[in-house]
C-alpha cells in the first residue's frame, strides 16, 4: 500500500484548491478570513494553488465567481 500512497501524495500536490466559505449572508458565520487563518491556508498551501471564496448558498452569491477562478486553473 506504500506506493499507493506515495503516488497519490505526488498527484495531490498538483491539485489546485478552492475553499468554498459558505453562510456569508449570516451575521454568525465565520468570515472568509477566519476561514482561512482557522485552515492556515497560507501556510499549509504556500506555494500551491488554493483560493477561498465566500459564498451565500441560498441567494447563489459568489459560486460563480468560485467556479471561474476554478475554470481558470484547469
Ligand atoms: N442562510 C443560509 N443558509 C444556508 C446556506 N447554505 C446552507 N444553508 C442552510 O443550512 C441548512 C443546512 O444545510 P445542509 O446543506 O443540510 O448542510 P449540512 O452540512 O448538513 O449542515 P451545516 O452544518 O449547517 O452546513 C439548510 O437549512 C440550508 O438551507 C447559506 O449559504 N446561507
Amino acid at each position: 500500500m506504500e506506493w499507493f500512497f506515495e503516488r497519490y501524495e505526488r498527484l495531490l500536490r498538483k491539485a489546485v484548491l478552492l475553499v468554498l466559505a459558505n453562510k456569508q449572508d449570516r451575521l454568525n458565520a465565520l468570515s472568509v478570513t477566519e476561514v482561512k487563518e482557522r485552515l492556515e491556508l497560507e501556510t499549509r498551501f504556500e506555494g500551491r494553488r488554493w483560493h477561498i471564496q465566500g459564498i451565500d448558498a441560498v441567494s447563489g452569491l459568489g459560486i460563480k465567481e468560485g467556479l471561474d477562478w476554478m475554470t481558470r486553473q484547469i
